[in-house]
């Protein structure tokens, strides 16, 4: 049985395996431009975020119908029970779904579908966050969130992604402010390939709660003292990491040196579908590159719990740490 823990990483466009895809594109009637999923998965070689979008954007575009959504995160459930995941806070990136003529309710209702049923099926708790796509503009994140606006009972809080550089936080803030007023929680990619600056911003400009990534800090000395003092979690995602050349092995991942800074890490898998591996994965691959102890091990499952939104229901939390506390490795 799998160390438990939460997700709070995790994309769930970004969860569409190559059988999937084509399971979908045939259902739709839509033409992936790849003879099968062994050609498919050739084309799984980044060299950067960027050339990783391209391929994410284009393979989402077999998702059309609720049913659609609906499948693809109860397989990701599926998976991610297997897994040791006992809670998941999931990403969904909507302008990217709205701008192929896609509908909210489609896309918000199809997961909710898998989602308000997870617990009885998978034995999961979720949350949902909504990701502005922070390549495209301020006003279409604004108009994203009024489109979301029915939906808010669904959804517990925001979040920032896709192309990082050259689109600093700050183009956000209005629309940060506006879902702060909601009631939203708030959270954003920085320092992925981003300098640090952005962390800072994120903090500062946008009121975010947690770094996902967040990797870059480790540049700017101050910002980690920061980040321990106010005890901002960070969600790393090794395997990511790796397949998007931001570190170059995973053996020079920086996560031992962020635990030693006292930094409130977690580990999640990002776009598993892509990257190589789910939850645990990430887990074993950490343990086995990096030689993490069983002690360092049990500290992220427990982060994972702290730094999860489980405020509305702190009963849960507490059985979820219990049983990572129990853990036996
Ligand atoms: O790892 C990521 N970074 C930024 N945007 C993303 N959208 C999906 N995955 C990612
Ligand atoms: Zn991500």
């Amino acid at each position: 049985m799998p160390l438990p823990k939460a997700e709070l990483h995790l994309h769930i466009e970004g969860t569409l395996e190559p059988e999937l895809a084509f399971d979908l594109a045939a259902r739709n009637g839509v033409k992936l431009r790849y003879a099968d999923t062994e050609e498919l998965r050739e084309a799984y070689r980044f060299e950067d975020l960027q050339s990783f979008l391209n391929l994410y954007y284009e393979l989402m575009t077999v998702l059309r119908t609720e049913r659609d959504f609906e499948d693809l995160a109860n397989a990701y459930l599926t998976r991610a029970a297997a897994q040791g995941v006992r809670h998941a806070e999931i990403f969904f990136d909507p302008q990217a779904h709205l701008a192929r003529g896609l509908d909210m309710r489609t896309v918000v209702e199809g997961l909710w579908r898998a989602l308000g049923r997870s617990e009885e099926n998978h034995g999961v708790s979720t949350r949902l966050i909504l990701c502005f796509l922070r390549d495209e503009s301020a006003d279409s994140a604004l108009e994203t969130l009024e489109a979301a606006r029915p939906y808010l009972d669904r959804i517990t809080g925001i979040g920032l992604d896709s192309a990082e550089v050259g689109h600093p936080p700050a183009k956000f803030r209005q629309v940060y402010e506006t879902a702060a007023g909601l009631g939203l929680r708030r959270v954003a990619h920085a320092g992925e390939e981003g300098p640090p600056e952005y962390i800072t911003q994120s903090l500062d400009l946008l009121g975010i709660e947690r770094v996902d990534h967040g990797l870059r800090c480790m540049e700017d000395p101050e910002l980690v003292e920061r980040l321990v003092r106010e005890r901002v979690p960070l969600t790393l995602c090794p395997l990511s990491n790796v397949r998007l050349r931001t570190v170059d092995t995973l053996a020079d991942h920086p996560l031992p040196a962020m635990l030693d800074a006292g930094l409130l890490c977690t580990v999640n898998s990002d776009d598993p579908a892509y990257f190589g591996g789910y939850a645990d994965d990430n887990f074993r691959a950490v343990r086995e590159s990096l030689g993490l102890t069983e002690e360092r091990l049990r500290e992220l499952a427990r982060n994972s719990f702290l730094a999860s939104f489980l405020e509305d229901d702190e009963e849960r939390r507490a059985r979820y740490l219990a049983e990572v506390d129990a853990y036996v490795f």
